[in-house]
């Protein structure tokens, strides 16, 4: 029996994949053979040395410490675009949000509720109208920034909305430019994009150069009473430089999906407690992803959507599955090879992809791998883990 280890609400369609014969799902087990989470921080968290691979229900991989699990050939997966709609429709919402009196306006009606003659009530909300006024999307300029699977889709669903986009992607992929509107202008840098936008929206990982992006620098290069929507990681955005902007009137609007105490504290910004993916269709889209990848990987060695290996696939041969990880530097493929056919092994299929500084290969081989090889093979030097599928 295989085990996975579960955290978070994971929607049951994703877990139902497992087959039950080969796969006991339970969040106890103490020698899981993989991990399916969402936001379940695992820094700071003992590994079972059982764990062949985590599969993160959601794009963000920064609850995890990937670069850690790496050299002990763990592989780790998320669930590309699976819930950017649910991230899309929420930055519209904010969009308007942040446009319109809405939130306050229902608040003043919601403190009428003591007004119980109806002729005073209508003269108490038309008087309160004035004060809750906005300003439409149509032909203002929003900024991007990070145009990957979920800023493409707010991108081109403003151009819809009679907006003008700009867009801000240093790292942007071919696949994510072909889903991109002809229409959205380019941006050279951030400030360049701050400057010229009425909204900006985050899209961005929490990684090095994105964490505290929106500083005080940013600020300043922004335009006066712009609106910042951040449903991306609080980590991008400066805590005290927001709080700055909004008391000075740089922003007209703070909506974030990541509240901390010291915004909570100050009142001005307008916050969801990380609501983005959180819609029956991208909670289900992300579990049968990732429990569809965890299956294929653990049953066939099979890697898509890595965030830490290469993406690796063969079809199954009749024969016996062999995968291995190791540095990528020459002669390692090699050294194995040698070391099979020394063994008078013969090799029905083989494929083999590096990325960075590791590689990944599956071997297929005509006869059971004993122990005996396995542990041969794991002890090739720059071999770092070895598996028999
Ligand atoms: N609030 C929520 O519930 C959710 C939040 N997220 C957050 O949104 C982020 C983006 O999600 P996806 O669009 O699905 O990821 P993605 O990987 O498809 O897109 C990210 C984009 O950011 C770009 N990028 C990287 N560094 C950049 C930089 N310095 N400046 C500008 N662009 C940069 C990449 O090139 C890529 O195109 C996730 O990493 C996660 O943190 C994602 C889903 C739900
Ligand atoms: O996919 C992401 O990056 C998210 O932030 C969604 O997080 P969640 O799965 O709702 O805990």
């Amino acid at each position: 029996m295989k085990k996975i280890r579960t955290y978070n609400n994971i929607a049951a369609v994703g877990l139902a994949k497992f087959p039950t014969d080969r796969y006991l799902v339970d969040a106890s087990s103490e020698t899981p053979d993989a991990l399916l989470l969402r936001s379940h921080k695992l820094h700071n968290e003992e590994l079972p040395s059982s764990v062949l691979a985590i599969a993160r229900a959601g794009a963000g991989v920064n609850n995890i410490p990937v670069s850690q699990y790496t050299p002990k050939g763990i592989v780790v997966f998320n669930t590309p675009g699976a819930n950017a709609n649910a991230v899309k429709e929420l930055v519209l919402a904010s969009l308007l949000l942040g446009s319109r009196g809405i939130t306050d306006s229902m608040s003043y009606v919601a403190s009428l509720a003591d007004e119980k003659d109806a002729i005073e009530l209508h003269k108490k909300v038309e008087a309160g109208k004035k004060k809750y006024g906005g300003s439409e999307l149509t032909g203002k300029t929003l900024g991007v920034v990070g145009l990957g699977a979920i800023g493409a889709k707010i991108a081109n669903l403003a151009i819809d909305l009679g907006m003008k986009v700009i867009g801000y992607d240093p790292a942007l992929s071919v696949e994510a430019a072909w889903q991109l509107s002809s229409q959205v202008n380019r941006a050279e840098n951030l400030n360049s994009l701050l400057a010229r936008s009425d909204y900006v929206t985050l899209h961005v990982p929490a990684i090095k150069p994105t964490i505290g992006m929106m500083n005080e620098e940013a600020f300043s290069a922004a335009k006066d009473g712009m609106v910042l929507i951040n449903l991306a990681r609080g980590e991008l955005v400066e805590e005290e430089a927001v709080i700055n902007a909004l008391d000075s009137g740089k922003l007209a609007a703070h909506l974030s999906d990541f509240p901390s105490e010291g915004l909570i504290a100050h009142g001005k910004s307008t916050l969801f407690p990380h609501l983005g993916a959180s819609t029956v269709e991208a909670e289900e889209n992300c579990a049968v992803m990732a429990a569809k990848q965890l299956i294929d990987f653990l049953d066939n060695g099979n890697i898509i959507n890595s965030v830490n290996f290469p993406a690796v696939s063969m079809e199954r041969t009749t024969g016996y599955r062999l995968t291995f990880a190791n540095d990528n530097i020459p002669k390692v493929l090699g050294t194995v090879l040698n070391l099979l056919a020394d063994l008078n092994i013969n090799v029905l299929d083989m494929v083999n992809k590096s990325r960075d500084d590791i590689a990944y290969t599956i071997v297929d081989i005509e006869q059971e791998p004993t122990a005996a090889l396995l542990e041969k093979l794991s002890s090739v030097e720059h071999v770092f883990h070895v598996r028999s599928v």
